[in-house]
Order: structure tokens, then sequence, then C-alpha cells
């Protein structure tokens, strides 16, 4: 041997003590976290020495004590399974199954049934506290969780959120390292929260749970979500603000309105009335370009096949917000004639774009925030999508809307007014041919009346000739 070989085994040693070290502090944990689990067991085991009967009588005892056995039992078991012990055997032959999700929604419900039948406040019960007097129990954050999730299950979200709430109060009760182990962290309860926020469309809730998502976020992935659900949160509160009418003052002094007579040799015979609303993204509003008699035509046509409109985040909130129908342009010479209006007004070719889509919308309809064009994932998926997106759309407004029902581009902060006739007309892609953020639209909520609009989306196929200052010279 050498020197230098001893050296080497010297380093070997050095390793593998570090490698022990770490295995102590592993069992070190696993044993301050089981003497927590335990220490925290034994005082409810003495409490309910007293007197078995009434303590479990009481729902304040009875539903932690079945929920932890049905829920942080198992957990806890297999945590301590996974370590090499002595008395492992023993504790590989415990049984849980006696104890099953009937007996924890059991619990739940007489919990919940005390509650509604006495008038009892949430947070008074979980601090122990039933009609006046008070108990030496509580719930913790784990059983308001088990109680929330129940009442989501059921649909019962407004009661869902109280206790959502009341598990974050409770949070600090349990030390941290029983959390991990049970899986359970703050930002995931504040994340149901914030959903169920969603569902109901309370968006400034929605951004102050992510704030707080944030804050104790410690995955990368969810501080990136966090962020785009605060972002969201503050487009749909502009959103709602352009609702309420409270449009921002367009700032470009270069926007115009004129006679459009450039963008197809027929306009020079029969000017169309163009209003710019923004020029980066493109947006123009064209007024009296489909007349009465042609709005009378889509809408009578589209009538017997109109069905109920759920797409994408509509459907995932259960938002029923129109009804459509496809409206087809070689079906009448009125049709074709229309067709030719809108490539003429929009400079596109329609060939590869889908038929017009007619929307219906009742009291209280409204179409969700989205975009019409798509985004790419990665490189291949951005080359596909810049071959199938919707490079423009046309939105026609084929009815005088009463109350309500405005078009709303947040990220832009105008909104428009729909008036019977008028056609809005915008780019969905920037010239690198990507969809564009800032094409965000949505329907505002129709307050009175009836709301008819037809909507082209145009294809980005074959528009070469209208569209091709692209950034990235392979297109
Ligand atoms: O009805 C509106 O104002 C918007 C319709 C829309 O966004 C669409 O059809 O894509
Ligand atoms: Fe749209």
């Amino acid at each position: 041997t050498s020197t230098h070989d001893m050296a080497r085994v010297l380093q070997g040693e050095n390793d593998l003590l570090t490698d022990l070290r770490l295995y102590v502090a592993g069992l070190e944990r696993k044993v301050n976290l089981t003497r927590l689990i335990l220490d925290d067991a034994i005082k409810r085991q003495q409490q309910a020495r007293i007197d078995p009967e009434a303590y479990v009588a009481n729902p304040l005892n009875s539903l932690p004590l079945v929920r932890r056995m049905h829920m942080d039992a198992g957990k806890i078991l297999k945590s301590m399974k996974l370590e090499p012990a002595a008395d492992q055997q023993q504790i590989s032959d415990y049984r849980l199954d006696v104890i099953t999700e009937t007996d924890l929604e059991e619990a739940i419900k007489g919990l919940l049934r005390i509650q509604q039948i006495y008038e009892l406040d949430e947070r008074h019960m979980v601090q122990g506290q039933l009609s006046q007097k008070q108990y030496n129990a509580r719930l913790s954050t784990l059983d308001c969780l088990a109680v929330a999730r129940h009442l989501r299950k059921n649909g019962e979200d407004e009661q869902a959120i109280r206790w959502l709430e009341l598990a974050l109060e409770q949070y600090p009760g349990t030390p941290e390292p029983v959390y991990q182990l049970l899986k359970i962290d703050r930002a995931a309860i504040l994340r149901e929260l914030a959903h169920i926020q969603i569902t109901r469309d309370n968006w400034p809730a929605v951004g102050r749970s992510y704030a707080q998502v944030l804050e104790h976020a410690s995955r990368a992935q969810d501080k990136q979500e966090a962020l785009a659900f605060i972002a969201a949160a503050k487009q749909h509160l502009v959103h709602l603000r352009l609702c309420r009418g409270h449009s921002l003052p367009l700032v470009s002094s270069s926007l115009r309105c004129r006679y459009n007579t450039a963008s197809a040799p027929f306009l020079r015979l029969a000017p169309l009335k163009l209003e710019q609303l923004s020029l980066d993204p493109y947006m123009v509003l064209y007024h009296d370009v489909v007349q009465a008699n042609e709005r009378e035509h889509i809408m009578q046509l589209a009538k017997p096949h109109l069905r109920r409109a759920l797409v994408g985040a509509a459907r995932a909130h259960s938002q029923r917000f129109a009804m459509n129908a496809g409206f087809s342009y070689n079906d009448s010479r009125q049709g074709q004639r229309l067709r030719q209006r809108l490539e003429d007004m929009s400079g596109f070719d329609l060939t590869n774009s889908g038929q017009l889509a007619v929307l219906n919308y009742g009291i209280g309809g409204q179409y969700y925030m989205h975009y019409d064009c798509w985004f790419s994932q990665d490189d291949a998926a951005q080359v596909a999508s810049i071959k199938d997106n919707r490079i423009a759309t046309i939105l026609l407004y084929l009815t005088d809307v009463q109350l309500g029902g405005l078009t709303s581009f947040p990220a832009l902060g105008l909104a428009v007014q729909p008036s019977p006739g008028s056609a809005l007309i915008w780019h969905n892609m920037n010239n690198a041919a990507e969809c564009d953020r800032r094409t965000l639209h949505a329907a505002c909520p129709l307050l009175l009346g009836t709301r008819w609009v037809a909507t082209q989306w145009i294809d980005v196929k074959g528009q070469w000739r209208t569209k091709r200052c692209l950034a990235n010279p392979s297109n």
C-alpha cells in the first residue's frame, strides 16, 4: 500500500461516515416526528381515559379521532415502514382497513348536522366551543380540510371556503414535519381555496389567495403558477371595469376614422366607414357594413341549429354563455356576397377558414376571457401552430344590445359597444406569427335585450400575401 492508496481509503471512510451521518439524522428526524405524534396521541388518550363514552360522544373528539385513524394513521405507518427497524414486522401487520371512508364521512356529516341544527359558528367549534361550553378539544388544520373537501364534493362551496379559511387559521398548530409527512402544506390549501373562488368568479379573492400561495410556495413551478394566476386575476378585474363601462381613454393620437378604399379594389367604388381602435395589435371597427336584411338572414338560418356553446375555460367553469350555430356562406347569394365583403374589409382570404359561427346570448350570457389563437409549448408545436392557427377574427354585431354585452379587451384596456351592422376586426397573431397575448378578450354578461353576434375566425393558412413580415425568416 502507499500513502496515496491510504488517502483513498480514508476518503472512502469519510464518504461512508457522511452517509451514516445522514442516516442517523434521518432516524433522528423520524424519532422526533414519532415522538411528536405520540405525545399528541397520549395526551388525547389520557383525556379519553377519564370517561371514554363521554369522550367519543363529543363530535369535536369523535370526528378528529375517526379522521386521524382513517387518513393520517396509514400515512404515518407507511413512512415508518420505509426505515429498517427491529419492530418493523409488528408495524407491517397492523391493520387499518377497518376504518373506512364511510366512517369518516359519517363523522363529518354528524358534525355539520350539529352545526346546522344548533346554529353553531364554525370558528367556535374549531376552537372547542359547543353552544357556550368550552371543551378541551380542538379541530386541526387537517380536520378542517377534511370537512372542507367533503363540503366541496357536495357542492357546498360557500361553506367549504369558510372551512378552508379555518384550516389556514389552525395551520400553525401542527409541527411542520408532520404536515410534510402527511403531504399537506399551506400553499396547497390556499390553492384549493383559489380554485373555488375561480368557479365563483371572485377574482379579487383569487388574487389574494395566490399572493399568499406565492409567499408559501417553495417549488419554482408553484411560484410560476401563482404569478400566472395573479396576472389573470388582475386582467379579470380590468375586464369587469370595462364591462361596467369604464373604458380607458385611447392614448394613441395616430388613430383615425376614415373611409377604407384601400384594402380591396372593390372598396374604391364602395368605401366603408372604418374606425381604428388600435394599431398594434391591429384592431378596427367598421360601421354599417352588414345590412338589416343580411343580419336577419344570418339569424334565421342559424336559429334551427343553435346549440349550447361550451368552450374551453367556459366548460371548466360550467359557465353557460351562449348558443351557437354554423352559417355556411355558400348556401345563399347573400351569404356569398357577405363573404366577399369580409374578405375585402379584412384583406384576408377566407378559403381555408371555417363557417361563420353565429352566437346568441341570453340574459347573463357571457363569453369567458379567451384567445382566438393558441400558444405553442415548444418549438415543434410552434412551427405547427404557425401553420394551423387563427391569424385574425372578424366579429359581426347583429343586434342592438340594450345593456351590458360589450366585447372587452382587458390587456388593451378597451371595450367595444355592439352596434347592429358593425364589424370588429383584429389580428390575433403578431408579425412573428405568434399568438399575441394582448388580444385576450371576452363578451361581458348581457344585462338586457338579446345579443346576436357572428364570428369569423380566419385561418393563417394561405395568408402570406397579406401578412408576411415574419420575424423568423424560415417562414
Ligand atoms: O361575443 C363577443 O363579443 C365575443 C365573441 C368571441 O370572442 C368569439 O366568438 O371568439
Ligand atoms: Fe373570441
